[in-house]
């Protein structure tokens, strides 16, 4: 199957006449930095830019590093939310599940465990995030996350070194949450035998290969990881254990090939840097992989795009739902909205929020982060107008 990216990632009813200056589209832009509870993927803040749009609030938020050619999928995205707030219309039918199609290459995928979660009216349900703490600050990490049924764990922040400490932290989220699901996230940082080896040592923790869901993008390349799940498969003691791919999926320019190549048995998306919620319902559609929508750490603002896309996957899956990785409003000390998307009973509303003007002056970014965001969305705009 072949695959452009820049069509199949931008949304469909993008509108073809974009003024040349964003400003006329977006009539308010305010750069925020809000701090984080906790380290997270390097960071302690996190730099996010507002758009009003024509109906309403959106957000911009590439990482830094990420450069205009990756950045404009996410604005994209946040033009796409700017128009439809509620998610865009007639994407998908319900009762046609997504989750159970079949991958792209006839590779046999094990049997989806049970569901994390089930839809209750608009709220999603999501996952708690546990970043690289140590295992003693895990209970208070834990407690961030009200009523969740699954916990993701960050493992490997510093490649096969981080394997003691990564054993401790998944101990301790095992002990301080003996009913919970548990899913792994490696960013991609371990080899082929390291993430063996990891595992080999994970799989002893009482209760490890029931609680686990799937382990999220173990190597970097989808050729590794490929390979890793064969391996994998082939080996009495890890079968049972399901690989997910994250950056090969939102960072790859042919997100189809996870499913061509076998290389996962779930997939990861995320509403801003696949360019929105159509393009990302396509994705997962063309994969016929079962898919988790997830946050890229973004405001309680850009976190309704994913609850839209967790909404209607959720719709066509019949209301069942994988929990989201959604719940990291948690993650942030600050928000830009009177009442943060937090995780409540296990779920996220998933309705627009309006930013209040007093928190986004509060947390206003320096004025040298102002000129270099409203440089950056002029170059993602530009690029957008010429796809
Ligand atoms: O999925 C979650 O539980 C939370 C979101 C999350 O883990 C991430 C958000 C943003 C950047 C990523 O490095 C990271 C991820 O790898 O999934
Ligand atoms: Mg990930």
């Amino acid at each position: 199957m072949s695959y452009s990216l820049s069509a199949a990632h931008l949304p469909a009813d993008l509108p073809s006449d974009l003024p040349a200056d964003p400003r006329e589209f977006f009539t308010d832009v305010r750069v925020v930095e809000l701090p984080m509870t906790t380290r997270f993927r390097g960071i302690t803040s996190r730099q996010v830019c507002l758009l009003r749009g024509p109906k309403g609030w959106a957000e911009f938020s590439p990482f830094p590093e990420y450069g205009p050619q990756e950045a404009h999928r996410w604005l994209a995205a946040a033009i796409e939310f700017s128009l439809n707030p509620h998610g865009p219309a007639g994407l998908l039918e319900p009762g046609t599940s997504t989750s159970s199609a079949s991958p792209a290459k006839a590779h046999e995928v094990p049997p989806a465990p049970a569901y994390s979660g089930r839809l209750s009216g608009a709220r999603v349900p999501v996952n708690g995030t546990v970043p690289a703490v140590s295992a003693e600050d895990v209970p208070g990490v834990l407690d961030r996350f009200d009523g969740v049924g699954v916990f993701k764990i960050k493992i490997a922040e510093h490649g096969a070194a981080s394997k003691d400490a990564d054993v401790a932290r998944v101990r301790a989220v095992l002990a301080a949450s003996p009913n919970a699901k548990i899913r792994l996230d490696a960013n991609g940082k371990l080899s082929i035998d390291e993430a063996v080896a990891h595992l080999r040592k994970l799989i002893t923790l009482d209760g490890f290969v029931q609680r686990l869901e799937y382990v999220e993008q173990p190597v970097a390349n989808v050729e590794d990881m490929a390979r890793l799940r064969e391996r994998l498969q082939a080996d009495s003691e890890l079968c049972g254990i399901r690989i997910a791919a994250d950056e090969n999926i939102r960072r790859s320019d042919d997100p189809l090939r996870v499913a061509q190549l076998g290389a996962a048995d779930h997939i990861v998306v995320k509403a801003q840097p696949l360019g929105g919620v159509a393009a990302a319902v396509r994705i997962v559609q063309s994969c016929g992989l079962p898919a988790t929508v997830s946050s890229a750490l973004e405001s309680s603002i850009g976190l309704a795009a994913g609850a839209q896309l967790a909404l209607a996957l959720a719709r066509r899956g019949e209301g069942e739902v994988w929990a989201a990785g959604l719940g990291t409003a948690s993650l942030l000390a600050a928000d830009v909205v009177d009442h943060p998307r937090r995780p409540h009973g296990g779920t996220i509303n998933t309705d627009p929020m309006d930013v209040s003007v007093q928190l986004a002056e509060d947390h206003r970014a320096p004025a040298e982060a102002q000129e270099w965001w409203r440089a950056r969305l002029a170059a993602c705009w530009k690029l957008l107008r010429e796809a």
